[in-house]
């Protein structure tokens, strides 16, 4: 069994459903397929939840208007079957409908969660039934009936396994298997979601439970390039990564794969592919546990981070102080990205940003607390990356001045932090000096 899934992009048009049904059709191994919700709904889904929160019925028929006649030009373009066509807008307007009844109902998560979760639903169902009518058979199913997931850092791969092996025994003769990425349920049974981006996760999780020959992620680029090609140009693919190394990339920043995307598969050691939908013959990118080539690999950025230089008053940083720092970010349930201790001073990089004021006022009554927002964590990943001829070139940059932090870990990572306004130049030129005699070996090769 392959778990393959498709994004947002993928998703997003009459063409590029198309493209996924001849990728489909083109291996006969049996498939789980996961998608997302078409390019750009679950941002309108946002905006319609939020339509639902304010009690504003005027905004919130314009979001399930747009939101509706995108989903019906892919129906009219798609099914032949008038009749179909009819049954399929229904479902639609039957699930977009079902929002305005929430108007009755006191505002709550569970709320927000359904409706930002129904996009998954309405494609799902729209491209599994032009699938089944153009004689490629699969079966629908609903995510919500196996994806279990009470602890986002730690799913429970059994569970989810427990619930999917009672559907698949049932279903035996069965070679394709549609279902919707992103949603899950929790333990107390309520919608909730893998977080923005979590498709991915989905399929990891799936493909760990089922355990998978292979984990195919299908996007819109040639693989996992080795700098964020939205803002550095001369990127390129890296045909081959090991799993700590897509791990680091992902946690730090990298768009194209959710963070907690890897772990799954490391546990049951299922390589992950990324693939590009609208380029299939490329190589894409192979995330394993085979890859034993070290040296420098890429770079991340995540924005969006503060950092917090935390000042003990009285006392070096011991072990208590030190305690008593942590347990409030704890209290908050935020794990910090990165953190540095000098004897009298903590410096602290989080993402979370609610519950600051909280937080600082927590810590002011034993510390003198700074906050520096919109910082920026650049990562450069690699195995034995010291051992990189290239490697000193990191701290030449000028670019990189003033610098807020550096954090080195395990020989296989550096972790800068910036101001967010630096972050594309150092990107550039980070780029250039690790990076661009491989890309010029590879572009004239
Ligand atoms: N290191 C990277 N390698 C490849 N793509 C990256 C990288 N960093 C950021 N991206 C961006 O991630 C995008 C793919 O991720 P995403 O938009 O989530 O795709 P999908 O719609 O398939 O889920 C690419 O189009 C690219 O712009
Ligand atoms: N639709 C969700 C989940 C998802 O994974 O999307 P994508 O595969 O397009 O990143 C989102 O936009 O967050």
């Amino acid at each position: 069994m392959k778990v393959l899934k498709f994004g947002g992009t993928s998703m997003g048009t009459v063409d590029s459903l198309y493209q996924i049904q001849s990728i489909l059709i083109s291996d006969k191994t049996q498939k789980f397929v996961v998608c997302s919700a078409m390019s750009g709904i679950t941002d309108q889904l946002i905006n319609l939840a939020k339509a639902v929160k304010q009690k504003n019925k005027k905004n919130a028929l314009k979001y399930i208007d747009l939101i509706a006649s995108r989903h019906f030009n892919v129906i009219d373009a798609l099914i032949e079957s008038l009749n179909f066509r009819i049954l399929l807008k229904n479902e639609v307007l039957r699930t977009l409908d079902g929002v305005l009844d929430l108007f009755m109902q006191d505002y709550s998560k569970a709320i927000e969660y359904q409706v930002i979760t129904s996009g998954e639903i309405l494609i799902t169902r729209i491209f599994s039934s032009y699938l089944n009518l153009t004689g490629i058979p699969n079966i629908h199913l609903d995510a919500k009936d196996f994806m279990r997931v009470d602890s986002l850092e730690n799913p429970d791969i059994n569970e989810v396994y427990r619930r999917l092996n009672n559907i698949l025994t049932s279903q035996n003769n069965t070679d394709i298997f549609i279902t919707q990425g992103f949603i899950c349920k929790n333990h107390k049974n309520e919608i909730s979601h893998l977080k923005r981006g979590g498709s991915d996760y989905t399929a990891s999780i799936i493909g760990a439970a089922v355990d998978a020959e292979e984990i195919q992620i299908w996007t819109d680029i040639d693989g996992l390039h080795n700098n964020d090609p939205r803002f550095v140009n001369s990127t390129y693919p890296i045909p081959e990564i090991s799993f700590e190394e897509a791990s680091e990339l992902a946690f730090f920043g990298a768009k194209i794969l959710h963070p907690e995307t890897v772990l799954p598969a490391i546990q049951k050691n299922i390589p992950i592919l990324i693939k590009n939908t609208f380029k299939p013959y490329s190589k894409g990118t192979v995330i394993s546990e085979k890859v034993n080539i070290t040296g420098l690999k890429a770079i991340a950025a995540e924005d969006n981070t503060m950092m917090l230089k935390i000042k003990s008053e009285r006392i070096l940083t011991n072990h208590q102080y030190i305690k008593a720092v942590f347990d409030i970010f704890d209290e908050y349930s935020i794990a910090p990205k990165l953190v540095n201790i000098s004897n009298t001073m903590i410096s602290v990089i989080i993402n979370k940003l609610e519950h600051l004021k909280k937080i600082t006022v927590a810590l002011n009554k034993f510390s003198v607390v700074t906050v520096h927002k919109d910082c920026t964590i650049i990562t450069v990943v690699g195995k034995s990356i010291t051992n990189d001829k290239n490697f000193c070139k990191i701290f030449e940059s000028k670019s990189l001045c003033p610098l807020k932090m550096i954090n080195y870990e395990g020989n296989s990572k550096v972790s800068l932090v910036v101001d967010s306004r630096q972050k594309v130049t150092v990107l550039r030129s980070l780029n250039e000096r690790l990076f661009q005699e491989y890309y010029e070996a590879i572009a004239f090769s």
